[in-house]
């Protein structure tokens, strides 16, 4: 991202964005409410094209891609998104092969293998028959999950992937995301889930990159006053994980 901006209603949401995001790299994307996460994320995914500046992908500009060219790149798993459908789980987690078939070619034996493993990776195998509208909101979110696996993506965005998941599910998501060698950007508003996972996050402030680096440099009480409104402190438990302890809100927020 290279002064990257993005605006709606005459106002800048996302503002003068400068972010290299590096192969591999498990990328955490923090902020309050309204900060620009989830507009940020979109304009990757080539959502939203950016009113200035330019979004990358191995030093090239996507600006008029197709959808097709950028899904061959990147999988995008939006926060849920509930359309009804007749679909089953297994035909949405298909979704993910389309980018690479023909337009009157159907699922040849790698889409099916492909869509398997995503399936199995997802615990999902027993569920690829059930109606999608019968799927609870957590069941529905690994599906999306595994759509974007099916996509062999080289990267993939995420927005606020675990608010649906039980506790386990959310270990075993970030355990995924972390354990993937692929290029991964999400947002989180568990900071103690994007402290232990990630490899780097970026917190965003009214649509501006207000600090990127190792959680526990990101992760201070002064921009956690500042920029999320709360009084809290910083340690480590016993298990050597960061913890974020709130007192409660701010009386004097920045
Ligand atoms: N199409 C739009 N038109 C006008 N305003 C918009 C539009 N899309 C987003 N916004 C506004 O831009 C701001 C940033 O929204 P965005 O959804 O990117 O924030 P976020 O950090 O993802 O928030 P959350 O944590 O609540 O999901 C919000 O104030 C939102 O109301």
């Amino acid at each position: 991202m290279e002064g990257l901006s993005w605006s709606a209603s005459g106002r800048d949401i996302v503002r003068d964005v400068d972010l290299e995001v590096r192969p591999g790299e498990t990328l955490g994307l923090i902020g309050p409410n309204g900060s620009g996460k989830s507009s940020l994320l979109r304009c990757l995914a080539g959502i939203r094209p950016a009113s200035a500046g330019a979004v990358r992908y191995d030093g090239q500009d996507i600006r008029g891609w197709s959808a097709r060219r950028i899904a061959r790149h990147t999988a995008f798993v939006e926060q849920a998104t509930e359309a009804e459908t007749d679909l089953r789980l297994g035909d949405v987690v298909a979704l993910g092969r389309m980018p690479f078939r023909g337009r009157w070619r159907g699922p040849d034996r790698t889409d099916r293998e492909v869509v398997d493993a995503a399936l199995a990776r997802l615990g999902l195998t027993g569920l690829r028959n059930r109606a999608w509208r019968t799927l609870s909101g957590g069941e529905r979110q690994r599906a999306h999950i595994a759509r974007a696996l099916a996509q062999r993506p080289r990267c993939i965005l995420l927005d606020e992937p675990t608010n649906h998941l039980d506790v386990r599910h959310q270990y075993e998501l970030m355990d995924l995301l972390a354990g993937t060698d692929r290029t991964v950007l999400v947002a989180l508003h568990d900071l103690s889930l994007a402290a232990r996972y990630c490899d780097r996050l970026v917190l965003m402030h009214r649509g501006s990159l207000v600090a990127s680096g190792p959680p526990g440099t990101v992760l201070t009480p002064g921009r956690l006053r500042g920029v999320f409104g709360i009084d809290a402190e910083t340690g480590h438990d016993r298990l050597g994980n960061l913890t974020v302890a709130c007192r409660g809100v701010a009386r004097d927020p920045a």
